[in-house]
């Protein structure tokens, strides 16, 4: 280590004892091969917001992580909070503001901000509370970060991406909503515990609402790259259509289950939405079910409207939703689950 220079030569500032601290190296040019300098905005400090912001550094996704809530004290108390653990975790620079400058030239903002679900309430009766808070936050995300992903969370998530789709201008490829990422996961864990194998095995998709209408795709779960059902029949095992009905009834279910218990639903979302973080700015071009404008796509065409479907993702956000076979009453349920939306939709001023 090179030695500082006498106390005589630093200045009270942090910087000019750095600079002392360390003898910088000239370098010629930078390297074509650095890595790239990531920004994440997340919007919303609440249980969701601070669930993707400790996976969000854990997992090292990126160098800078800007938050943003219209409470200032949890604000700064959560931005210290996560900055003590530096010693702990990856290098991140954590910045905290009430005022959305702070996400300038963001590469992706999450937002998670807004009134979440009592127990018993559907997500769909959040909807007029939480529009009005996107009228604030998605103007000045555009704003400060046009070339931004922007990536919704906040409920009804549907919904509210169509609303952030409409405020922020953003061509559709750069807004996208969690989605049913979460419900599928929450899907391959029920389906992985019934057959007693790894939930990463398990390949299956809930598309649609994320809510009370999703869609199990049957048809097309796969373990280990075995189609289930059609081994099943094959097999000739016997399976009832109400089994399959009951897990997929326990997937719409436990949001409410979790938050009649805990009050609110947060390490699943963290890991969900860190899952697409990862995709997206590691241009992974991984298929995640998440909510995308789905006019065109499967005979929706009622209507500009943001449901889940399988789509690729990577650094220019959606790259494409891939084209899965489904049944005819998969199809028919898909279709049922996006007139759901663009009714609630209608009756919003956006
Ligand atoms: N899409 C999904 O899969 C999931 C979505 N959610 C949704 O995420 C949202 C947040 O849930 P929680 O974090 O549990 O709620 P929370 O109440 O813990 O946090 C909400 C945060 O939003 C902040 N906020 C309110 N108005 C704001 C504004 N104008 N600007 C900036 N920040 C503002 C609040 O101060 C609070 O810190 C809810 O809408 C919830 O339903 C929750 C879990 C899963
Ligand atoms: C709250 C919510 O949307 C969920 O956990 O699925």
């Amino acid at each position: 280590m090179h030695k500082a220079p006498s106390s005589s030569n630093l200045g009270p500032g942090g910087l000019d004892i750095a600079q002392a601290f360390f003898k910088p190296i000239q370098c010629s040019s930078t390297p074509s091969s650095a890595k790239r300098h990531t920004k994440i905005s997340v919007i919303g400090v609440g249980n969701v917001g601070m669930a993707i912001a400790q996976t969000i550094l854990t997992q090292d996704l990126a160098d800078e992580l800007a938050l943003v809530d219209a409470k200032p004290d949890k604000l700064r108390g959560e931005m210290l909070d996560l900055q003590h653990a530096a010693a702990f975790l990856p290098r991140t620079k954590i910045l905290a503001s009430v005022d959305y400058s702070v996400t300038t030239g963001s590469d992706l903002c999450i937002v998670t901000a807004g009134a979440r679900q009592i127990p018993g309430e559907s997500r769909l009766n959040l909807l007029q509370r939480n529009v009005s808070l996107f009228k604030v936050i998605v103007p000045p995300l555009a704003k400060y970060s046009p070339e931004a992903i922007l990536l919704v969370v906040s409920n009804p998530v549907d919904v509210l991406t169509y609303v952030a789709w409409k405020l922020s201008g953003f061509p559709s490829n750069r807004v996208i909503g969690s989605g049913t990422n979460l419900d599928s996961s929450r899907f391959r864990f029920l389906i992985a515990d019934h057959l007693d194998v790894n939930a990463q095995d398990v390949q299956a998709y809930i598309v649609g609402e994320h809510g009370d209408t999703s869609v199990a795709l049957w048809s097309g779960i796969s373990v280990g790259g075995v189609p289930i059902l059609s081994f099943l029949e094959r097999q000739q095992i016997a399976y009832e259509k109400e089994t399959l009905q009951k897990i997929h009834k326990e997937v719409v279910e436990s949001a409410y289950e979790v938050i009649n218990l805990k009050g609110y639903t947060s390490w699943a979302i963290g890991y969900s939405v860190a899952n697409l973080a990862r995709s997206i700015l590691r241009d992974q071009r991984k298929i995640h079910p998440v909510s995308v404008l789905a006019k065109g796509f499967y005979g929706i065409n009622g209507g500009d409207v943001f449901l889940s479907l399988p789509a690729q993702l990577g650094r220019s956000g959606v790259m494409g939703v891939t084209n899965i076979h489904l049944t005819d009453e998969e199809a028919q349920q898909l279709r049922n689950s996006a007139e759901t939306i663009l009714e609630v939709q209608s009756q919003l001023g956006v």
